[in-house]
């Protein structure tokens, strides 16, 4: 693996940065296809790490495998400090409530409007919840995500950039310490992507949460992204900060960002 020399404090192992996440040797084939051929990453608690790759090179099947909607074949999973791939599945949703998963392409729930597509997941997760708490949890939610206008709207009438917010506005409600970000500007306009990517930060620095961040959008893995790890044929090719990789002596490694 190129690892850029850098002068980011997270990309060391300190007792200050601990990680949140670490993966270790992460193996995951399907038939003949093998995705990840030993995978090792980490995230320190309250870093955006970015994961860029090709398309197919199996970056969404790394952050799924984090929350065990992929089973790995082989490999460490640590979250919170827990083998996610050696627990049952009672203590593996204990976990996930923990962790936010923003999907590429996050549905809402057409019948509903934002309030009850936001209440209906809070509701779900948390049991015995008044209906005035309720609503001052949506309301708090959509205003953190620029969005309080909305409340009533139904998904159809929401734009794509709006949709992705209330998208946002569902993982957040549960209070995540980890979100993981699968593709969150795809589809939206360069201004739009900068809102969001804006948003990731700005949450990263207010709720203090570490995340992943899948993108194949350079503006928002330069604006988001603490480090950066390049996926290439099954393993980690390179790592580093944007500015370092950027400049990296391999021409590969270059090729993403021009
Ligand atoms: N359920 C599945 N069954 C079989 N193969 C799968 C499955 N899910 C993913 N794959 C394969 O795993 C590989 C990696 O897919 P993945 O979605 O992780 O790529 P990616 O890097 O996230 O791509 P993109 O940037 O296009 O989203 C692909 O070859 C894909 O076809």
């Amino acid at each position: 693996m190129i690892q850029e020399k850098t002068n980011i404090d997270s990309n060391k192992r300190t007792t200050k940065n601990t990680p949140i996440i670490e993966i270790k040797d992460l193996h995951k084939a399907f038939g003949d296809n093998e995705v990840l051929k030993g995978v090792n990453l980490f995230v320190n608690k309250g870093e955006n790490l970015v994961v860029l790759g090709k398309s197919g090179s199996g970056k969404s099947i790394a952050i799924k495998c984090i929350v065990g909607l992929v089973i790995a074949d082989k490999g460490e999973i640590n979250v919170f400090d827990t083998d996610i791939t050696k627990i049952d599945i009672i203590e593996l949703n204990e976990i996930r409530v923990r962790i936010g998963f923003l999907f590429q392409n996050a549905a809402l729930y057409d019948s509903m409007s934002v309030r009850e597509n936001l209440g209906f997941t809070l509701k779900r997760h948390v049991k015995d919840i008044s209906e005035q708490e309720l609503e001052t949890q949506i309301v708090d939610v959509l205003e953190s995500v620029g969005l309080a206008e909305a409340i009533d709207k139904m998904p159809s009438e929401l734009s794509g950039g709006m949709r992705k917010r209330v998208g946002l506005a569902r993982t957040l409600i549960l209070k995540p310490e980890i979100i993981l970000y699968d593709e969150p500007t795809t589809g939206l306009d360069t201004i739009t992507s900068r809102e969001i990517s804006e948003l990731i930060l700005e949450l990263q620095k207010k709720n203090k949460t570490s995340s992943i961040i899948i993108t194949h959008d350079m503006a928002c893995a330069k604006y988001t992204g603490d480090r950066v790890v390049i996926l290439k044929e099954g393993v980690i090719h390179a790592e580093g900060s944007y500015e370092t990789l950027e400049k990296s002596d391999d021409e590969w490694v270059r090729s993403f960002f021009i």
